[in-house]
């Protein structure tokens, strides 16, 4: 962070780690880098000489193209050659280049320090940069209604994205605040959908390192390469393999564009410090053949290894993070849904860890669900609902709505019975002759006296359903005839009730339909929640009734993980306890405020996320101590027992970040 590292205590904040700090050193991160990895210098300038030589962005003509796969297959080989199963040691001093310390090139030249255009006059004397800015001094603000501005002059989402890439990797504090003022515009850019395609295009539009990249070949190296992050003692990170982004499928190492995004959510959304986050991929190969083909695809070269190979990877993984940032909070992000379900059994009771696509979904969807029910006018207990999609996220909400009804005085059995999961091959059942994933066991029916219901048709027609959930990140799968049959069943049980349709799959090429669709299909009365933005639909009714205007919600796990890991965070929580992740939904459902509420939505409006993300952190931090996980001091939960949630809210809100002009951005954790 540019402005908290300038204050007194800020060396555990600042960021580029260096040895020689000294004004020959060209410029901020890379340069302290490359001063320190001597060992792999060779490798370093190899894979340098391919970014450099070839734009990928131009480089359109079939000379090139062959040229740069000639390339891309000497650097694979000569790159692993040398780290093959070695360990790469290096030696990793505890000293931080200070800004203070910091030559004036190496303060604009970092990301983290540039204040831009917002340097005062003072400042820019102190830190010799008269004549190294244009003389006008602006604001935040200004500064980022042209950036806004530039935007909008960019025609397609990559494009838009790209230049906010840009602005992050100049001047930090600038970024967040434009995210944070423009989250409604500028989240669809950084998260889905547009972050699905910059994934499927990321070792093309590849420009700099903003993650760590691990590969199963450095295997021996991991502690080296986490103490390779220049930023000291990262408390958050995202971890991916690639093997299930989105809906989208075996990205390989292009899916570290999720933990890009996810991380900069957990500082937009909820105030984490940037300089606290780590993205990581995980490097186990790929079965993507597009990738494997592709000239610029910066991953291994391979196809996955085994399930068994990469639990052993995974387990080393695991054991380096305790021991090299044992406070670090891991959320695991887009694995495939045996390992996500595995990992998260495997970790969760000995790290700080969660599994967001079971969990942050399951919380998400409940909190969604307990507003929706409120307003479908069909009882709790009359509710029956089907999932479309069976994978970690369907299995996961399906699973933390099982507690909700639990929690509500049903037994488990009663619980389960109202939920109906299907996969491709229709309805899961016990008896339906395949082989069932362990993870669909648990849902599977046994109450179909030998019947298999094949189709989501005969799914609705036999269940009755009130409520259908799409996690099965197939587009348009939600047809006419399923919401027109989804809409009778509903209204069979009495006037003025409401269907709840929610299609949650992301990117919007994978949403089961539209909110177009959803409100035409059910003239207007469906409960509504997808998992990527729509924009609000008015109906043109004409005559006297004038037109109508339905507003969709966004039914996505952005409402969860930042304030679920901030929650994790201040607290200093051992685990990631059930009843952290329950109470998040709970808290989350509660946000709303009178006008959100008067409007008939269910999840707060996106521009109040960072409220949202203020109560849910506050409620996971009570829910810590509730289950004895807390470790801060007991002398502290005094005190907020004392006073209140107005102490605790104050205690999150001192801590959080929020860059502003002229002065120190605030918070620290
Ligand atoms: N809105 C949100 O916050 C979240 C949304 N998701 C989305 O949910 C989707 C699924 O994610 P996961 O469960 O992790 O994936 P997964 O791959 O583990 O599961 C997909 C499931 O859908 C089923 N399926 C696929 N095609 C189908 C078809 N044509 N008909 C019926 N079933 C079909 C599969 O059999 C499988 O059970 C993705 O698009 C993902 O982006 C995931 C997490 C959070
Ligand atoms: C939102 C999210 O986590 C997913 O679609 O996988
Ligand atoms: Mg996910």
């Amino acid at each position: 962070m540019a402005s908290s590292a300038r204050s007194a205590d800020s060396s555990d904040v600042f960021t580029p780690r260096s040895t020689s700090p000294s004004p020959s050193v060209a410029s901020g991160r890379s340069s302290h880098r490359s001063s320190r990895t001597s060992v792999s210098n060779k490798r370093v300038s190899i894979s340098s000489r391919r970014l450099t030589d070839f734009n990928p962005m131009s480089s359109v003509d079939v000379l090139a193209i062959e040229e740069a796969m000639k390339l891309a297959s000497l650097d694979q080989h000569r790159g692993y050659a040398q780290d093959h199963y070695t360990e790469v040691k290096q030696d990793h001093d505890t000293e931080y280049l200070k800004e203070s310390e910091a030559s004036a090139y190496q303060v604009l030249r970092e990301p983290l320090w540039n204040k831009g255009l917002s340097f005062t006059p003072e400042q820019r004397v102190a830190k010799n940069l008269t004549g190294l800015l244009p003389h006008a001094m602006e604001s935040l603000e200004t500064q980022c209604a042209r950036a806004m501005k530039m935007i909008h002059s960019r025609q397609t989402g990559i494009d838009k994205y790209l230049y906010l890439s840009s602005v992050k990797a100049q001047n930090v504090d600038l970024f967040y605040r434009l995210l944070m003022d423009n989250i409604r515009d500028l989240m669809p850019l950084v998260y889905t959908p547009t972050i699905g395609d910059v994934c499927l295009q990321y070792s093309t539009l590849y420009t700099r390192p903003e993650a760590l990249y691990i590969s199963i070949k450095q295997r021996k190296s991991i502690r080296t390469m986490l103490r390779n992050w220049p930023c000291p003692n990262p408390e958050i990170c995202v971890v991916t393999d690639g093997s299930r982004i989105l809906g989208l499928g075996d990205l390989g190492i292009n899916g570290v564009g999720i933990s890009i995004g996810k991380l900069a959510l957990y500082t937009a959304a909820a105030g984490i410090h940037p300089a606290k986050t780590l993205p990581i991929v995980l490097d186990t190969g790929t079965n993507n053949e597009t990738n494997l083909k592709d000239p610029f695809y910066l991953g291994l070269r391979q196809k996955r290894v085994s399930y068994a190979e990469q639990q052993a990877f995974m387990d080393e993984f695991m054991e380096a993070v305790k021991e090299v940032y044992p406070n670090m909070v891991v959320q695991f992000e887009d694995f495939d849904s045996e390992k996500a379900f595995n990992y998260l059994d495997r970790y969760r009771n000995n790290y700080r860890a969660f599994n967001d696509d079971i969990q942050g979904t399951g919380a998400v969807v409940l909190a969604g669900y307990i507003n929706a029910v409120n307003l479908s006018s069909v009882p709790l207990e009359e509710q029956r609902l089907v999932f479309m999609g069976a994978g970690s996220a369907g299995v996961g909400v399906a699973k933390q709505l099982v507690e909700y009804y639990t929690r509500r005085g049903l037994t488990e059995a009663e619980a389960r019975d109202k939920f109906f999961l299907v996969d491709t091959k229709g309805l899961v059942t016990m008896d339906r002759g395949d082989k069932l994933a362990e993870h669909k066991k648990y849902f599977a029916r046994v109450d179909n006296a030998g019947h298999q219901f094949r189709t989501l048709e005969e799914v609705i027609e036999y269940v009755k359903p009130s409520a259908l959930v799409g996690l099965a990140a197939t587009f348009g799968i939600f047809t006419e005839s399923v919401v027109r049959a989804l809409k009778a069943s509903v209204d069979a049980g009495g006037l003025g009730r409401r269907p709840i349709l929610f299609p949650l799959s992301n990117p919007l090429t994978k949403a089961e339909c539209t909110f177009e669709q959803a409100v035409q299909w059910t003239d207007g009365s469906v409960v509504f929640a997808s998992g990527s933005p729509f924009n609000s639909f008015t109906l043109k009714v004409g005559g006297d009734a004038g037109d109508i205007t339905y507003h969709p919600n966004q039914g996505n796990n952005v409402y969860v993980f930042p304030g679920l890991g901030l929650g994790a965070i201040l607290s200093k929580a051992t685990r990631v306890t059930d009843e952290m992740v329950y109470t998040s939904a709970a808290a989350l459902a509660g946000s709303l405020n009178a006008e959100e509420v008067h409007q008939g939505l269910i999840y707060p409006k996106i521009d109040r996320v960072r409220d949202a993300s203020i109560i849910v952190a506050r409620e996971v931090m009570k829910a810590a101590r509730r289950d004895g996980v807390s470790e801060l001091p007991e002398s502290l939960w005094i005190e907020w027992e004392e006073w209140g949630d107005v102490a605790l809210t104050n205690y999150i809100k001192q801590r959080v970040y929020n860059p502003t002009s002229f002065s120190e951005a605030k918070g620290r954790l």
